[in-house]
């Protein structure tokens, strides 16, 4: 198959999305640069221009993370002389950026889709923190992106520091790529801008204050900056939306949403097996199925950490992220049984010491 929209390559399209989307043949495909509420700010070969979704589409979506974000293709007609274009479908996503939601386990939040690579950005400074990076690796691969590692303010530290953490993430075993980077004297920036590649979308994700701003301002020329603004709702200067898709001078497309940088842990299930691929794999050989590695008689995994085939800490943390992950992927309800059964528990451990006394 040939790829019929080659004037989306430049956007981001592939094949991959050549081959699922099924659009109507009257309606054309461009990519989602920035949402503000029903309204859409979309990209294709001709330039940006706005859109409304269409009333079957927001009828039809089951979750509000079936609707068009950030990075998304999606399927939409557009009259000359209008002054919205109408958004029917959203094109099958290659890979996800989400957020659990506050209060409903089994419910997310999209922070971006389609995105190639996810850099994770950690200050060698003071944010180095290894339990929080395997996090972050965890959650992008879980999402199918891929990830890669970057420290930044290197000027702020000696370089043997540098050296330091990255032999630790390098015993972590998992080798996403690292780069290294200080915004103040630019050293590896130069390297960062060869590795963004054109047509691939990226983001950066981190804590506060690790300089991911002022990263993305030195990677977008003055001039996209500031007709970066556009207007996506036609009401005038006070509802402009800044767009968060953003193409780089050299052709790579960044995604820059201000939900991006406050995004935790969630249902990772998936990133966890595959990060921890050599215990999954030992896990088959459990005597029982739904062994949970905590001292069940033929655990296959224990005797590999018992035998130091598996170190120690390495599994701990399989344990404890697969904890975490289970807890967020418990329903509401069976999280409510769970406080409920354990208020139980309290109200009878209280009487029981009443009766004793
Ligand atoms: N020494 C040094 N300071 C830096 C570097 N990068 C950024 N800073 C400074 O660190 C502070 C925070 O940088 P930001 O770019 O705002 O950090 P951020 O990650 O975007 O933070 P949020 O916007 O809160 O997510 C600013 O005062 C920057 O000038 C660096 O490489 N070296
Ligand atoms: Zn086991």
């Amino acid at each position: 198959m040939t790829i019929q929209h080659s004037e989306l390559a430049a956007l981001g399209w592939t094949q991959w999305f050549e081959q699922r989307v099924d659009c109507d043949t009257s309606h054309t495909i461009a990519r989602v640069a920035a949402v503000d509420r029903d309204r859409l700010l979309l990209l294709d070969g001709t330039g940006s221009f706005r859109a409304k979704l269409a009333g079957g589409l927001l009828h039809r979506h089951r979750f509000p993370h079936d609707l068009p974000c950030v990075g998304d293709w999606v399927c939409l007609e557009r009259q000359p002389g209008d002054d919205f274009a109408i958004v029917h479908s959203v094109v099958e996503r290659r890979t996800a950026l989400r957020r659990k939601s506050a209060g409903n386990a089994v419910e997310y939040q999209m922070i971006a889709a389609n995105l190639d690579t996810v850099m994770i950005v950690q200050s060698c400074h003071f944010d180095f923190n290894l339990k929080r990076l395997e996090r972050y690796l965890v959650m992008v691969m879980d999402g199918g992106a891929d990830p890669c590692v970057l420290l930044t303010k290197t000027d702020l530290v000696d370089p043997d520091v540098l050296a330091d953490q990255l032999s630790e993430i390098e015993a972590m075993g998992l080798m996403p790529p690292v780069l290294t980077l200080s915004n103040v004297t630019q050293d590896g920036l130069s390297a960062l801008k060869g590795f963004l590649a054109p047509g691939k979308t990226y983001c950066f994700v981190g804590s506060s204050g690790v300089g991911k701003s002022t990263l993305i301002n030195h990677l977008i020329d003055r001039d996209a900056l500031e007709t970066g603004g556009v207007s996506a709702t036609g009401e005038g200067r006070h509802t402009t939306v800044r767009r968060e898709l953003i193409r780089l001078g050299g052709g790579a497309l960044v995604v820059d949403t201000p939900g991006m940088r406050e995004f935790g842990i969630l249902d990772a299930g998936n990133g966890i097996e595959s990060r921890y691929a050599e215990i999954t794999e030992l896990a088959s050989r459990c005597r029982y199925r739904d062994c949970t590695h905590s001292g069940e008689p033929g655990c296959a995994v224990r005797e590999a950490v018992d035998s130091g085939e598996i170190g120690r800490a390495h599994f701990e943390n399989y344990l404890k992220l697969r904890q975490e992950s289970e807890f967020n992927q418990m329903t509401h309800a069976e999280r409510r049984k769970k406080d409920r059964d354990f208020g139980r528990f309290i109200k009878s451990v209280k009487k029981d010491l009443k009766t004793d006394r």
